[in-house]
């Protein structure tokens, strides 16, 4: 059976009026042109060099995504002699809190260095980035990226072969010779926390870096349900059946052309758990106990690149990692409530 929805809470937990009215302006924003180029005139803009963001080092040592107000921008692109009109090429993300309006900016055609330099910031590759932002900050980083990627993948229309036109906010391209009207895309993915009670089953593909493991996952087939993508994927995978679905959560996730993440846990009968992998899909895939989640959980690495554990998992961003924290969470309910430490 599956969990019900936690949307409701997310939503009452936001003070309404301003929400509502955050939502309504942002609307606003992404059907009218001449509202969007009004608001580019007080922006806030995310920078990315061929689909990097633009982090900055704190006084604290620590990293954030880089914004920039619309005048230093301006004054910046002058600088590295680029025509200010391109600040027109934005895309709208959304607001903040205060009601501003972000942006993110494609700057790959301009010298990377100069821009870091006049930025005092680095572009950094958006999975590395994931270990290094604070967490609100990797949905919004996340989100720019897809929304660039997109847009430099549908300059065309698939009917016509013309050339595609964007609205001021990027929220729809439009084909003027065929009249179809292209929006942004995510393929839906399934993702799954197999357990049989006192472990948990994780696999690993051969282009993961040395060491991480996740949850198992797969794009949902045309005409398929979550439920039965799931049964599928997880029979395809590892050779297993699998039942008791819950519901956990969703995310947007940038990655390979923006997936929506569906994440459920399911368990298998404790008789049945040896696993037949698919070698054409996971390199490996084996069941790991509550002692060598919780290691890993405690001990994330820095940088997927350097010093990384034996095993790990994925980023607290990531719904993978979401998925295995509440595993745990219930395993050490279980066990204190068996007395077990
Ligand atoms: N946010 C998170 O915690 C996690 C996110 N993911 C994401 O989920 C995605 C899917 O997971 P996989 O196990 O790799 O999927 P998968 O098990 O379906 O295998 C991927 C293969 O499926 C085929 N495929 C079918 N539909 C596709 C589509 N719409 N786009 C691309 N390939 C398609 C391709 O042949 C591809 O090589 C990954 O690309 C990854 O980015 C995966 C695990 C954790
Ligand atoms: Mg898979």
């Amino acid at each position: 059976m599956l969990q019900p929805f936690k949307l409701c809470n997310l939503v009452l937990s936001r003070s309404f009026s301003g929400y509502v009215s955050r939502i309504r302006y942002l609307m606003r924003l992404k059907e009218d042109d001449e509202a969007c180029r009004e608001a580019l005139k007080s922006g806030n803009f995310l920078l990315y060099h061929k689909l990097s963001p633009l982090l900055r080092k704190t006084s604290s040592g620590t990293y954030k995504l880089a914004s920039l107000k619309t005048s230093d921008l301006e004054q910046i692109l002058e600088n590295v002699g680029k025509d200010t009109h391109f600040v027109n090429e934005s895309f709208l993300l959304g607001c903040t809190d205060k009601g501003e309006p972000q942006f993110s900016l494609e700057v790959g055609d301009l010298d990377r260095s100069a821009l870091e330099k006049e930025c005092r910031g680095m572009f950094v590759d958006l999975r590395k980035a994931f270990f290094m932002l604070p967490g609100p900050e990797s949905p919004l980083a996340a989100k720019g990226q897809a929304l660039l990627r997109w847009h430099q993948t549908n300059c065309y229309c698939s009917a016509t072969g013309q050339p595609t036109v964007r609205n001021q906010s990027g929220s729809l391209r439009v084909c003027h010779s065929s009249g179809i009207t292209y929006y942004p895309k995510m393929a839906p993915v399934v993702i799954v926390l197999v357990s049989d009670g006192s472990r948990c089953l994780l696999a690993r593909q051969a282009m993961f870096p040395p060491g991480m493991y996740s949850a198992l996952s797969g794009f949902c087939d045309m005409g398929e349900s979550m439920e039965e993508a799931l049964h599928r994927e997880v029979a395809e995978e590892v050779g297993l059946e699998v039942e008791n679905l819950q519901y956990s959560g969703s995310q947007h996730w940038p990655f390979p052309q923006s997936s929506f993440m569906l994440a459920c846990h399911a368990t298998v009968n404790p008789d049945k758990t040896k696993v037949n992998i698919d070698k054409a899909e996971l390199e490996d895939a084996r069941w790991f106990t509550y002692e060598e989640i919780s290691e890993a959980l405690q001990n994330p690495p820095r940088d997927p690149r350097r010093d990384l554990p034996a095993f790990w998992v994925p980023p607290s961003y990531a719904i993978a990692n979401q998925l295995i924290q509440e595993w745990a969470n219930q395993q050490q309910l279980s066990r204190k409530l068996h007395g077990l430490k």
